[in-house]
């Protein structure tokens, strides 16, 4: 029996998390939840999977859970709050591997506690990673953490890449491997086909209904916005070490290949899922070996027949473009573009800035907002807190 902590769990990968593991109740056990004020969602979680100990980083909200549990005659798990709690859970002893899908750098702490107790991490937040990078990568091999990507498109790379290189990801170049490129497919977003001068009436309800995946409001923004595609290209150069020649973005509004691997021998892997996060999460959890899926529905080749790839249109998105410009520029350009589309995007679901505004806050930031590259993660964290300073004041000036 495995244990597992899920940092991020009353959102949608913790969720589909908890769904992986009642499939498989006599392999998996969840141990600890951790999520920030969802108070119902995480009643109901402690009710139905009974873990030892819940987490809510509000304080409030983990009275509130306290006392819920109490009323329905839980008394034996040991309820929690705040971030050094949560980064206990992420270390703990009888604790094989921990999920990290909390949204957000916030979700950086705990999961570097989880690296750092060389845990094996189910990596959903992305945030984490590109904002840490090659500091990520390091302290994961000194520590001797596996990391198995939970993104759909990184995982799908991963299950196509040799298993000497899937053992050490990201410490060699790819062309180690006779890999010659990595493709990412993006959807285009929900507002692929229309024109960017009328993005700007969109609705934060219009911008976060994916055509294909159902998601957290923020990540479901930023495909709207194709930052998830630009937080992607990082993520994948720090993973698979992939210089920013050896990767490809083709457009794919299907979203059912997630990813092809070029090999340098002539062959293209291609990787083919219908799209439903519990695939990736599975997969991750029974690595290195299988285990069976009860799905709504499975992929076929009757399908292939409706798939549709294109090349991009880098211009039509100028999110994707700030996201690789910043990975070019270094690693701070890279948490102060995180840090403030984070900020924008908030302000956006709350209708404080309009859909298009996106973009152009962001891109302010990036211009008045400079720091030399970071040594360790409270550097990392200060340059993200001035990011968000900056940004917030250009969200919300007083009209
Ligand atoms: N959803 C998807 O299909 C995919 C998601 N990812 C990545 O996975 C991560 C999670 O995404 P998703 O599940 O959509 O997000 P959701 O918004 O659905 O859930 C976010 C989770 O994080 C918790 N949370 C938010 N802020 C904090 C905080 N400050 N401290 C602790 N917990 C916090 C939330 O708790 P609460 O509910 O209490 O607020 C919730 O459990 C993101 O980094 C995303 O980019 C990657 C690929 C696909
Ligand atoms: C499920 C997942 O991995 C998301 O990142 C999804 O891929 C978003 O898709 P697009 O960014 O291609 O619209
Ligand atoms: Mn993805």
């Amino acid at each position: 029996m495995q244990s597992i902590t899920i940092l991020g769990s009353t959102g949608s990968v913790g969720q589909a998390t908890i769904s992986v593991v009642q499939q498989h109740s006599s392999k998996f056990c969840v141990r600890a939840l951790v999520a920030k004020n969802n108070v119902s969602i995480m009643t109901n979680q402690c009710l139905t999977i009974c873990p030892k100990y819940a987490c809510m980083i509000d304080e409030n909200a983990a009275k509130m859970l306290k006392s819920n549990l109490i009323a329905a005659g839980k008394n034996d798990i040991q309820v929690l709050s705040g971030i050094t709690n949560a980064c206990a859970l992420a270390m703990l002893d009888d604790v094989e591997m921990v999920m990290s899908a909390i949204v957000g750098i916030a979700g950086l702490k705990p999961t570097f506690s989880a690296i750092r107790a060389g845990k094996k991490i189910l990596l959903a937040n992305k945030e984490t990673l590109i904002t840490c990078g090659k500091f990520f990568m390091q302290e994961a091999e000194t520590h001797n953490a596996t990391i198995l990507p939970i993104d759909s498109e990184h995982n799908a790379i991963f299950q196509n890449l040799p298993i000497k290189c899937q053992k050490n990801l990201g410490r060699f170049p790819l062309s180690k491997y006779g890999i010659s490129k990595i493709v990412l497919t993006a959807s285009g977003g929900v507002f692929r086909k229309i024109p960017q001068e009328q993005l700007s009436s969109v609705t934060p309800e219009q911008a976060c209904t994916h055509p294909n995946w159902s998601m957290g409001n923020k990540i479901s923004v930023d495909s709207a916005t194709m930052m998830n595609k630009g937080l992607e290209y990082i993520e994948a150069r720090y993973l698979f070490n992939a210089k920013s020649n050896e990767i490809q973005i083709l457009l794919h509004p299907q979203s059912i290949v997630h990813a092809i691997v070029h090999y340098t021998d002539g062959n293209m892997l291609a990787h083919l899922a219908i799209p439903d996060m519990k695939i990736p999460i599975a997969y991750a959890m029974a690595y290195p070996n299988r285990m069976p899926l009860k799905m709504p529905s499975y992929i076929n080749t009757n399908c292939l027949n409706t798939l549709h790839f294109a090349e991009l249109d880098y211009h039509s998105y100028p999110c994707l473009q700030l996201a690789i410009d910043a990975n070019n520029s270094g690693q701070a350009a890279t948490i102060i573009l995180n840090a403030a589309n984070e900020i924008a995007v908030e302000a956006f679901l709350h209708k404080i800035i309009s859909f298009n505004k996106i973009p152009d806050i962001i891109s302010n930031v990036l211009d008045v907002v400079h720091f030399n590259d970071p040594n360790n993660i409270e550097e990392i964290l200060y340059i993200d807190k001035q990011a968000r300073a900056k940004t917030t004041s250009l969200c919300y000036v007083k009209k």
